[in-house]
């Protein structure tokens, strides 16, 4: 094989503030709630949604709980303690050893038998365990009842009933956990017995403990309604089916985008009025201050601007688009996607798990890589580490709408204008979607050959988004931190270029000089030096290359004010730009390097250098060629 070895991650520390701490792991199988259970006793707010594998590491926090303090450790889903992928190996190792006090192993009461194999699993390795049998609601919604009392006397472990997303059973398992740390409850001293003698005969005794499990489940469970999950299945079968599965999914994604485009244009535009506004009373505050003339046109032609236009540009998009796909998200909708899409995966070379790490891509580059550690195979991992880029994050959509609007569909203002953004839109993230299939296929056939291995992927419940608190949760973890990067990066970029434009060097500011130096290249992409040293200064975040743009064409040209898109295209069009130009600015936004963030994970996730360039090479060079590519063709049929 050529590619190297993984290397084990850094060793994680358990964070006790004092000796007598007690350590409590929460595992279970995947999806099941074990990050919603951490959150509601922590009040952290670690990533939870309605797929399996969304936790890939640990994390932890402490809760107080009658005068003790319980760090917990949230692990990742795991369904068996035979370890096969790097996160089920982190949830097992931590179990084992000796940092860990107690264990709550997290169930879906909905599907009991499957979670008890893996209690089973867990008290054969170690003592103090409490069962936490999780979503109480939905079980209670689809007529499945529960007899917590005899499943907990034929464990022989403590058993509660929670509801986590709904706040119920929390007090109640901490009570539980109280007693099994302090000794006054212990395990069933036969039980354990029992399940461990099973050791002694490997062979039988995977199947010796799914027997148990399925007695006891037979013994706990009963369905009152046969059908119960016969919607479920209809749904399933409308989402996932050849003939509707992959319509359904484009309509899906033209609506998202339309909702987006419609719904930002107007908050854009009150901002970018606003924050001119603010801009010009700074200007006459500052001057009747008596600030010398460069410091002012630094701190509000270099810094506010760049700011202001992040914001404006960016805030009204992002507030809209990450509720939205948080809500298919928490609903269930993207392990159906990553189903429609597993087919074009495998015959490409690569896991169908990658459709999910693609599907994060889309808010943020760098969790998306983060998040293939839920693929198995080494290979297919770093096949989805390097394509990732090709899907358009967050800092990347807002480029992609602008130039749309501004060059190919008219006035965003109409309703017709914005529809047709989002299906122009739609066409340019499939652009990248077909890339992502092409460009792994082609990886798998030459770098990192190899057979594609085949997965079960579980598709999760349908289940009702708790709407309000996505959408708090929504913008202020995501929006806002989101934002925030942008603007630590943007404020020392604002300056940066602000003195790049205004320092001269033999008789030509430095900024020209770069631009002269790039524009080349540039020009036989069909961009100009302009846009090329945007998107190379841009490296630390994309959403700052409109900005820097801006400031370059402005640091040339007359017009010193605008805020609107008609006045930017203006600005473009002042500048030289056409629509064979626009063209190119929207390849070379879907295929260029990952901003540095993405490779510094990257990196981190690999360890290795020569997977971090690759990751920077390929999506690199792919917009190189494509962009020479088109303007060949354009010359060709003499369309320019
Ligand atoms: N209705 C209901 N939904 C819940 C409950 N607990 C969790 N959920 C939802 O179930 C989904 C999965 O929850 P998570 O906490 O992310 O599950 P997890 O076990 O950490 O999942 P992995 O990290 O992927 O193993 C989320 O959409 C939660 O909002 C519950 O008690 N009732
Ligand atoms: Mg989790």
């Amino acid at each position: 094989m050529v590619y190297e070895e993984e290397q084990t991650a850094d060793r994680f520390v358990v964070d006790k503030q004092a000796p007598t701490d007690q350590v409590i792991a929460l595992a279970g199988n995947p999806n099941v709630g074990k990050s919603s259970v951490f959150n509601e006793l922590t009040g952290m707010r670690q990533h939870t949604g309605n797929w399996p594998g969304k936790t890939v590491d640990l994390a932890q926090g402490t809760t107080t709980y009658k005068n003790q303090r319980y760090v917990l450790v949230d692990l990742p889903g795991t369904y068996s303690l035979i370890a096969h992928s790097a996160e089920e190996e982190v949830a097992r190792d931590f179990i084992h050893s000796p940092d860990s006090d107690l264990t709550v192993v997290v169930c879906d009461a909905t599907s009991l038998e499957r979670n008890l194999n893996l209690v089973l699993q867990i008290m054969q390795i170690t003592e103090k365990v409490v069962v936490c049998v999780n979503l109480m609601d939905e079980a209670r919604s689809k007529k499945i009842a529960i007899d917590l009392p005899k499943l907990q006397e034929l464990l022989g472990v403590p058993v509660v009933g929670t509801s986590a997303v709904k706040k119920e059973g929390i007090e109640e398992l901490m009570e539980a956990v109280r007693q099994v740390a302090f000794g006054e409850v212990a395990s069933n001293p036969y039980m354990l017995e029992a399940l461990r003698s099973l050791h002694e005969d490997p062979e039988k005794e995977v199947f010796a403990l799914l027997d148990q499990a399925s007695s006891i489940a037979k013994q706990v469970v009963t369905y009152r309604k046969a059908d119960y999950d016969q919607r479920d299945r209809q749904l399933d079968k409308l989402l996932t089916q050849k003939s509707t599965g992959i319509p359904i999914m484009l309509l899906l994604l033209l609506s998202v985008f339309w909702f987006t485009i419609e719904g930002a244009n107007v908050p854009s535009d009150l901002l970018a009025d606003m924050f001119n506004r603010f801009g010009d009373w700074l200007l006459v505050v500052t001057t009747q201050l008596g600030m010398t003339k460069w410091l002012q046109d630094m701190l509000i032609n270099g810094l506010y601007k760049v700011l202001s236009t992040v914001i404006s540009v960016m805030l009204p998009p992002m507030a809209i688009f990450f509720p939205i796909f948080t809500l298919l998200e928490d609903f269930g909708y993207l392990p159906r996607v990553a189903f429609n899409l597993d087919k074009h995966f495998q015959k490409a070379g690569a896991c169908g798990k990658q459709a999910l790490t693609m599907c994060m891509g889309f808010g943020c580059n760098a969790a998306g890589v983060v998040g293939t550690r839920i693929i198995d195979s080494p290979r297919e991992r770093l096949i989805a580490t390097v394509t990732n880029n090709f899907v358009p994050c967050n800092g990347r959509f807002p480029i992609l709408i602008a130039v749309i609007t501004m060059f190919f569909t008219g006035s965003q203002a109409s309703l017709t204008g914005s529809l047709l953004s989002a299906i122009f839109l739609t066409f340019v993230i499939l652009l990248g979607v077909f890339t992502t299939f092409y460009v792994s296929r082609l990886l798998s056939n030459t770098l990192l050959k190899g057979m594609p291995s085949s997965f079960t992927l579980e598709l999760p419940p349908f289940r009702k988004p708790q709407i309000g608190q996505v959408i708090v949760r929504s913008i202020f973890d995501r929006t806002l931190f989101v934002l925030w990067r942008a603007m630590i990066v943007a404020a020392p970029a604002g300056l940066l270029i602000w003195v790049m434009a205004n320092v001269h060097v033999s008789g030509q500011t430095i900024l020209q000089w770069v631009t002269y130096f790039v524009d080349p290249l540039a020009q036989l992409m069909g961009l100009d030096g302009t846009i090329l040293m945007a998107f190379i200064l841009g490296l630390p975040a994309n959403e700052i290359v409109i900005p820097i743009m801006i400031m370059g064409y402005l640091s040339s040209s007359t017009i010193t004010d605008f805020s609107s898109l008609a006045e930017f295209k203006q600005l473009l069009l002042t500048n030289g730009w056409t629509w064979l130009t626009a063209m190119n600015m929207l390849l070379f936004t879907i295929y260029h390097w990952p901003c540095s963030t993405t490779l510094l994970t990257i990196y981190k996730e690999t360890k290795s250098v020569k997977w971090t360039w690759m990751s920077f090479i390929v999506p690199t060079l792919t917009g190189v060629g494509v962009t020479i590519l088109t303007i060949f063709l354009a010359r060709m049929f003499h369309l320019v």
